[in-house]
């Protein structure tokens, strides 16, 4: 084997490990690694089919890489910082909701969680108002039969935009680093709702029962 098929051989090696990957940022590294290699060996050979397949795919690949590094950045900022959800923007589809509207109803099926955007919204189970900028319908994703915790009512006219839990769990499953910090801001969540709870039961007189 001359030196030049070793370079081959390297790119058809690289290509392999990629498609086996199931993590998306090591995967994108070595498919453009891959690219690389396969490219100079289509160059000595002479071969511009393989030239161009191997240009064609690096800029697809160095996006997508781009916007997984730039996603984990943010969500490791939210995560530490005031729950903005900001990053989550370019995902899902924005839909506009008029003041009066019910967006969702307590014990529904969920399949989407909202990022609003503009407008007030409440959950009038938990009496929270929800202000944009706010994340809502998550729980839906983690509780028994994906059915709603709460409703959601629109009190002033406002757009939010709608991720579906598909969505969700792929950026989950993809990226290890995202899975985590949703698993953080979720239990967050988690623990307002019980001390809200908590603060409910211990408000009302002894004797009495606690729906
Ligand atoms: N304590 C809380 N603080 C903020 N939002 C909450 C709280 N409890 C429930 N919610 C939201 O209300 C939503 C009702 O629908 P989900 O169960 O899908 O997801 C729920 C949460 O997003």
């Amino acid at each position: 084997m001359n030196w030049v098929e070793a370079i081959g051989y390297l790119g058809t090696a690289l290509t392999i490990a990629a498609s086996a990957m199931s993590t998306m940022i090591p995967l994108r590294i070595v498919a453009l690694l891959a690219s690389c290699a396969v490219i100079t060996y289509g160059f000595l050979i002479g071969s511009m089919p393989v030239v161009l397949t191997e240009l064609i795919q690096i800029p697809f690949n160095a996006i997508r890489l781009y916007q997984m590094i730039r996603l984990i950045r943010d969500a490791e900022r939210a995560a530490t910082g005031d729950l903005s959800f900001d990053w989550l923007k370019p995902f899902g589809e924005a839909r506009r909701f008029t003041a009066g509207a019910v967006v969702f109803r307590q014990g529904e099926p969920a399949a989407e969680m909202l990022y609003v955007e503009s407008g007030l919204f409440r959950i009038p189970e938990q009496d929270i108002t929800v202000r944009p900028g706010a994340i809502v319908g998550e729980l839906g994703m983690l509780s028994p039969g994906n059915l709603r915790t709460g409703s959601l009512v629109c009190v002033e006219a406002g757009q939010a935009r709608c991720i579906s839990y598909l969505e969700v769990k792929q950026l989950y499953y993809q990226n290890p680093e995202f899975g985590f910090y949703l698993l953080k801001l979720t239990s967050e969540r988690l623990f307002q709702a019980t001390q809200h709870t908590g603060r409910r039961a211990s408000s009302v007189p002894a004797g009495s029962e606690v729906m």
